[in-house]
């Protein structure tokens, strides 16, 4: 069910984002899904969010994706490379930037009220020094830096502390959030044990519920409100234009919305693409990157992630402006297309045989799902005799919930099917380029224009995978 009751019975629309409430996804989700025609639903993870718009539980989901000061989410990098083809089926369809400026929450009358337990170290002097003197000493009320060597102009936190942190012996927050706050918390905080939680907002919650009220968390005025917790210090980050992206994640045949508003076509729009290269073969990333330029494509982001699968191998996450048309036409296809030439999907290699009697055989199983074995698609050298074909393999069993439908399951061992996928470069040699699915049935060219079969489909998107998103930029 990805539609829930409203008051009137109406159903409601039920989108997903990172929790719990009071985290700056959900800020960034009421920013995108008013909340009055929408059911917002927080749940723990990214990666619960993926899974609850893969399995059709929402309709949507909301991600944080980059920082403005610290860059990329990983997370959500890893989830959309997606190499363990856990989701091969979600694109982004929007974006939404919020401006994020974090406090220092703690539970409420800290002085008067906490308990102080024996602490260890700099955190304990620095309690007995505030005891006795009422005041924070320098440089935790100066703000003052000690330069060093390796930092001779150290940053200065353009916040002050409200409140006597002295005792606060433990931090919580997202890994994402210590990097924005770095001058604040190594002026004032330094040396204090960080905790990574899984959202600004969860860390909000671990404080309310520690009794012990030597805990804060780096996270937002509306969590302190939501948690009941007193802001220590306000507007802590590094950078007072801090902000993050979010992007709003759909199925990719799921229902298209009105992301973008009434004037979409007219306004700018952003795609995203991920792929690898061959890493041994000089200039392949610089042969993809020119593909965007022929066609006069401008690049706003390049990020990497490690492959997962060889070391010092990536996977390149491109962002340009521009919109992918319906069919062939347009110059994000056309770069799309010529692109094929020089990436690979983002898949893992594995292991290969050459092609012999026009066949492959594949070493291991590259995905597996359950009853399934060797999903694979492959695409040949051009000058290979079996360039026109790529062969899949299958060995499936009957019965699979969501797979193809009986009569296209077969308990054979194997079965093929080839479809032409000529390449321009012969020096590209085996270029794995999807394996997800499979199918028992033969299939030529002319299936993959027929939208109405299965095969088509699947093979369509297992085609289109380097295509990560395409939404409306405001
Ligand atoms: O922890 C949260 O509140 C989030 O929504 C996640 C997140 C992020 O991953 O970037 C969002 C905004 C801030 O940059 C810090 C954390």
């Amino acid at each position: 069910m990805s539609e829930e009751s409203g008051e009137l019975g109406a159903k409601k629309p039920v989108v997903t984002f990172l929790g719990p409430v009071a985290s700056y996804t959900h800020q960034a989700t009421l920013d995108a899904f008013p909340d009055s025609t929408h059911t917002l639903t927080p749940v723990t993870t990214i990666d619960d969010v993926f899974a609850s718009v893969h399995a059709g539980t929402a309709t949507r989901g909301v991600v944080p994706f980059e920082n403005s000061s610290n860059g990329s989410v990983v997370f959500t990098l890893d989830l959309f490379a997606d190499t363990q083809r856990k989701y091969p089926d979600i694109v982004v369809c929007a974006e939404s930037y919020v401006a994020v400026q974090h406090c220092l929450l703690g539970r409420p009358h800290l002085n008067q009220h906490a308990t102080t337990p024996s602490a260890p170290g700099k955190a304990a002097d620095r309690r007995t020094t505030a005891a006795r003197t009422g005041v924070i000493e320098s440089p935790l009320s100066s703000g003052a830096v000690t330069p060093t060597t390796s930092t001779p102009h150290p940053q200065k936190p353009s916040a002050r502390p409200l409140a006597d942190l002295a005792r606060i012996t433990k931090l919580y927050s997202h890994p994402q959030a210590w990097g924005q706050c770095n001058a604040f918390l190594n002026t004032y905080l330094k040396g204090v044990e960080r905790q990574d939680v899984s959202s600004t907002s969860r860390a909000a919650q671990l404080v309310a519920d520690d009794e012990s009220g030597t805990s804060a968390a780096v996270s937002s005025a509306f969590a302190a409100e939501v948690c009941g917790l007193e802001v220590l210090a306000r507007g802590i980050e590094d950078r007072a234009d801090n902000t993050t992206r979010f992007f709003v994640i759909r199925r990719r045949e799921g229902e298209e919305g009105q992301e973008g508003g009434a004037h979409a076509a007219e306004r700018e729009w952003k795609t995203l693409v991920c792929f690898t290269v061959d890493h041994a073969n000089p200039g392949s990333l610089a042969h993809s990157l020119a593909v965007f330029e022929k066609y006069g494509l401008n690049l706003t982001s390049i990020n990497t992630r490690p492959s997962g699968v060889e070391n010092w191998n990536y996977i390149f996450f491109v962002e340009l402006r521009g919109k992918r048309e319906e069919g062939t036409e347009g110059p994000v296809n056309g770069a799309l297309g010529e692109l094929d030439a020089h990436t690979r999907t983002t898949l893992p290699p594995q292991p290969l045989q050459l092609p012999q009697n026009n066949q492959i055989r594949i070493q291991k199983p590259i995905h597996t799902l359950p009853h399934t074995r060797l999903l694979v698609l492959i695409q040949l050298p051009a000058l290979h005799p079996a360039s026109r074909d790529a062969l899949l393999e299958a060995d499936v069993r009957q019965g699979m919930d969501g797979y193809p439908s009986q009569k296209h399951i077969s308990t054979a061992r194997t079965s093929i099917y080839a479809i032409p996928m000529p390449t321009q470069r012969a020096d590209l040699q085996l270029c794995i380029r999807a394996f997800w699915l499979s199918f028992t049935t033969n299939c030529c060219s002319s299936c993959l224009s027929r939208s109405d079969s299965l095969e088509t489909s699947t093979l369509a998107s297992a085609l289109d995978m380097s295509m990560v998103g395409g939404w409306n930029c405001a």
